[in-house]
């Protein structure tokens, strides 16, 4: 049996979502699917996105979590709303032992080294790295798997179409953006959008 974490490697792509209105949640899940991309990251930056988590969680094969949660409340209360993982933008110790009493996937952001062993001795192996482009990219990725080999990175921040291959790299076990889900385009409901950058990212960093 696959974990959740395993899924989610597999799918290799995970996009970030800001979602307004829950009305959107399902044909947005629904485009993801269509496009190969079967998980969605809803960030807590929006007013209702537990309620679009909630809607989500109802879309067979489709895997989503919450992202932006900074505190042990958050964690809860993403989960009772059917969130499968929990990704933070940085190293909680809170956050991670919340994610993990609630028996829930975690994947914290990391900034450095000392974050990656802070996280790692939570018993974690598959960490964001956040704000991935401004980090130094793929080649901070490929310095930091020199002493944590074991660790599998989410890179996030600043990935698009245009350099989302760059981020094909070993050591990478999916790549989170917000590209193919503006939220510009899902407030206009521009699902077949969706669709079409969906495909167009997943071609980009298949393996
Ligand atoms: O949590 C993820 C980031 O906010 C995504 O960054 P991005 O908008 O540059 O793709
Ligand atoms: C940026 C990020 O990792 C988050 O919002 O969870």
């Amino acid at each position: 049996m696959t974990t959740v974490l395993d899924d989610l490697a597999a799918i290799r792509v995970l996009p970030v979502v800001v979602i307004d209105d829950p009305a959107h949640a399902v044909p947005l899940a629904e485009a993801l699917l269509a496009g190969g991309v079967a998980c969605a990251e809803v960030t807590l930056r929006t007013p209702r996105a537990l309620e679009a988590v909630k809607l989500m969680s109802s879309v067979p094969g489709f895997l989503v979590g919450v992202g932006t949660v900074l505190s042990t409340q958050q964690a809860e209360d993403s989960v009772a709303n059917g969130a499968r993982f929990i990704v933070s933008p940085g190293t909680s110790i809170f956050v991670i032992r919340a994610a993990a009493a609630l028996g829930v996937a975690c994947v914290p952001g990391v900034a450095s080294a000392t974050e990656v062993m802070v996280a790692r001795d939570e018993g974690l192996s598959t960490l964001k790295l956040f704000p991935a482009a401004q980090l130094g990219g793929p080649a901070m990725i490929s310095a930091l798997r020199g002493p944590f080999a074991d660790i599998s990175f989410v890179p996030s921040g600043g990935i698009g179409i245009d350099n989302a291959a760059s981020y094909a790299i070993d050591g990478v076990a999916s790549v989170s953006t917000s590209w193919i889900t503006p939220r510009a385009d899902i407030e206009r409901g521009a699902f077949a959008e969706t669709i079409e950058r969906a495909r167009r990212f997943r071609n980009e960093v298949a393996r």
